[in-house]
């Protein structure tokens, strides 16, 4: 096996000379890209913006495949990973005790209190994680977040980790989701190493769970979670969780760990209205120190509107393309931007309206019908699939998917879309009308 570098230059190279690519593709993407490692066949190669990452992966990834293979006769896979053009570069002090931070508790740096814009999404939240970061262990506990993807769940809980280290350096604070605390557990069975596994878990004056809706099933993580956070809360512990819904609508979670979800406070994060998605985009581009016009601010917020990852995602693609055109930044080319490197699935820009109306029209009911309270088969069916197409494929939370089908109750668009998902393991017909459904919806 070549050594990383010398397998990266065989791969450039050959990307350079192929002929179907031209020089100026070749320079806005494999130019600008430089290897980082080489390990257990996987090569991961650092690029400048998730724009180049999505291409990479999109159009390149393929031939990067073929291409390694000639050279290192073996199965490459490439991995992407961003480098930050505009971060800054800090003294190394401050990047090793960053570092530090981030190795022992797996706090993300960017996610702070001072970072996190506030509105009338996330207001309560943002309160209650501050009340608990003053006082962690009795006031609030557990202090449990939930409410749609990209919203913000992760920092706040990130921003209580830091906050809490700010007032007291010595707190023992950690990090996990769900899906590392189950596999740090199924590890600690398969070694016989569950002291170890509990000492980890129970000695901290801080636990942090992300995605608790990811303990749905595992009723063997669930048990050991119960004791871990038994040994927490006697204690006067601090714990912080987040999850997509709240905890009684977690499939097949344990009524005791339901009930003791609900001991502290639990408060939802709802999506950030449009002033809230301005200064969210306004903050972003004066930490970045990219100077954009109010204008432009609020038009990006316009046309990003499902969440706040997206929203600095779309950010990020109008940093890049201005920067490989060379330009500045106007409404102009944002606009460019947005449309010609929507390199995302197409199914983006699906509304729950669109998707009200090709049901209705595809099974020959009315969208008043999907909104309505008949409960005929003939409708009901209909409706459940329409509601189980706006959960998968939009970012709309459970209670604004309620809302426009006439006012319904959240829990009624989980019922239907835990439904409609069973009955798609056996269901040839239904796999058939979702299938014929999405493509339409695609068109
Ligand atoms: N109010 C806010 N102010 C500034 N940035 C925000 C805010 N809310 C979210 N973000 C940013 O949006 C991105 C997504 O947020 P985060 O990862 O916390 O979402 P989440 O709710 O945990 O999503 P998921 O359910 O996918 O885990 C992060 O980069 C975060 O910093």
């Amino acid at each position: 096996m070549p050594d990383y570098n010398q397998l990266w230059e065989q791969i450039r190279s050959a990307f350079e000379n192929d002929s179907s690519m031209s020089k100026a593709s070749y320079n806005a993407w494999v130019a600008v890209a430089s290897p980082v490692s080489l390990k257990n066949k996987i090569l991961t190669i650092k690029v400048p913006s998730s724009l180049h990452k999505d291409y990479w992966e999109k159009h390149l990834a393929e031939k990067f495949i073929e291409y390694a293979y000639q050279f290192a006769d073996t199965d490459i896979t490439p991995a992407f990973v961003i480098k930050d053009p505009n971060a800054p570069d800090p003294d190394k002090a401050q990047q090793a005790a960053e570092k530090k931070e981030e190795d022992d508790t797996q706090l993300n740096s960017r996610y702070t209190f001072d970072t996190f814009v506030t509105g009338s999404g996330n207001q309560m939240a943002h309160a209650a994680a501050l009340a608990v970061s003053e006082d962690p262990g009795t006031l609030y506990n557990p202090l449990f977040f939930y409410g749609g993807v990209g919203l913000g769940k992760t920092h706040l809980m990130h921003a209580i980790g830091h906050q809490i280290l700010k007032n007291n350096p010595d707190t023992r604070v950690k990090y996990v989701t769900s899906e590392t605390f189950t596999n740090d557990f199924i590890n600690s069975l398969q070694k016989n190493r569950q002291d170890e596994f509990h000492s980890k878990y129970r000695n901290v004056d801080l636990l942090l769970v992300d995605d608790v809706q990811f303990f749905a099933d595992k009723e063997a993580t669930q048990e050991e979670f119960f004791h871990t956070f038994e040994a927490l809360y006697n204690a006067e512990k601090q714990i912080v969780l987040t999850s997509d819904r709240i905890p009684n609508e977690i499939p097949k979670l344990q009524e005791r760990l339901v009930s003791r979800f609900k001991w502290g406070l639990s408060v939802d994060i709802t999506p950030p209205n449009l002033e809230t998605r301005i200064a969210i985009l306004r903050e972003k581009a004066i930490a970045d120190n990219v100077d954009i016009p109010d204008e432009t601010l609020t038009f990006i917020a316009d046309q990003v509107d499902s969440n706040i990852r997206e929203l600095e995602g779309a950010m990020a693609r109008i940093q890049a393309y201005a920067t490989l055109q060379n330009a500045t930044i106007t409404t102009e080319l944002a606009g460019e931007a947005l449309r010609s490197l929507s390199f995302g699935s197409n199914l983006a820009h699906v509304s729950i309206a669109l998707i009200q109306s090709k049901v209705a029209d595809y099974f020959h009911v009315t969208v008043s019908d999907l909104k309505g309270k008949k409960r005929v088969k003939s409708i009901v069916t209909p409706r459940q699939i329409a509601m189980y197409l706006a959960r998968d494929l939009t970012d709309n939370s459970l209670p604004q998917i309620g809302t426009e089908f006439g006012g319904k109750d959240h829990t009624t668009v989980i019922h239907a879309y835990e439904k409609v998902k069973d009955d798609l393991e056996n269901d040839e017909d239904l796999q058939r009308q979702i299938g014929d459904l999405k493509s339409e919806l695609k068109a």
